[in-house]
């Protein structure tokens, strides 16, 4: 079953637009929501959380549609946004206090294991809370209300190596049994290396690649060759830097040519990110 199925959205701002955006989350799986700053990501996700008004486009959680059914779906779905802010001077008592009647589903019982879970004291107030915390904290909340799908935006960022790891662990204990899934969003790749099961890169508003992990990443190819091996192979560069030797580039896997004889290994989630942001827009 599909946690979440996105079909062809658009919406147009003045200076930008999300095109034809479609993707898809298989249900119990996490998915890796990547791009430059600016390319798109918040946006989605807003659509998404019905935040933003689209121009056109299908959004639907678990099978249904998001508009028709929003307030049911609503209950089913959890988010973090990195920056929203709390009311910072409450306690976390206070908080949930004013938060848990908008939910039917609402577990008392779930939310103090996951407070417990989490270290979290209910009587710090928000503003004494680490980023970690306060991501741990909205985390809670989600799951209390029984949110099966979690949309978060950069929920690692400005968290130490030791509470992202920690972080990470978390998302993948909650997937495990197969009922919840969580789409991230985040500039550090070294997240997806260790928890996402599937990988949705966004350029310039438009879906590059969205496939499971391994697949997206046999879809390139990182290659090294000499100056003429770039003349023969530039047109069918992704990007390329120049060196001493030659060259270093990204190639689509079903673009390289064995003629060419260059060097080629499997490049890394940091390789490709690196590569789309130096390349030119005609060729993608
Ligand atoms: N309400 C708005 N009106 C006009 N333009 C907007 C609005 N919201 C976002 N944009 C523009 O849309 C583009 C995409 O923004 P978005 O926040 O979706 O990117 P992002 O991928 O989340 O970036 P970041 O990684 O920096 O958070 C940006 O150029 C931004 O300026």
């Amino acid at each position: 079953m599909l946690a979440l199925e996105i079909k062809n959205l658009n919406k147009k701002y003045e200076h930008f637009q999300l095109k034809d955006v479609s993707f898809q989350l298989e249900k119990g799986y996490i998915m890796g929501f990547i791009g430059a700053n600016g390319a798109g990501k918040t946006t989605t996700i807003k659509s998404i959380l019905n935040l933003i008004r689209l121009d056109s486009g299908e959004i639907r959680i678990m099978g249904k549609d998001l508009i028709d059914h929003e307030l049911e779906l609503k209950q089913e779905i959890g988010s973090a946004f990195g920056d929203i802010a709390f009311y910072t001077r409450s306690k976390i008592k206070t908080l949930t206090k004013v938060i848990k009647p908008f939910y039917r589903n609402w577990d008392e019982e779930a939310y103090r294991s996951y407070l417990k879970k989490f270290n979290l004291n209910e009587n710090k107030r928000i503003s004494e809370l680490s980023t970690g915390m306060k991501v741990k904290y909205r985390l809670a909340l989600a799951l209390s209300h029984g949110a099966k799908l979690l949309i978060l935006d950069e929920p690692t960022s400005g968290l130490d190596p030791v509470a992202r790891d920690q972080l990470l662990d978390i998302f993948q204990e909650l997937v495990q049994d197969g009922e919840i899934s969580i789409l991230f969003s985040t500039h550090i790749t070294s997240d997806l290396e260790k928890c996402a099961d599937y990988i949705t890169y966004i350029d310039n508003g438009r879906i590059i690649n969205s496939a499971e992990k391994e697949a997206f990443i046999d879809t390139y190819r990182l290659v090294n060759g000499n100056a003429d091996q770039l003349n023969d192979m530039e047109g069918k560069l992704i990007a390329y830097k120049k060196n001493s030797f030659g060259f270093t580039g990204l190639i689509h896997a079903r673009d390289l040519d064995p003629s060419w004889d260059v060097r080629s290994a499997l490049p890394s989630l940091e390789d490709i990110m690196i590569y789309f942001s130096k390349k030119e827009s005609a060729y993608v």
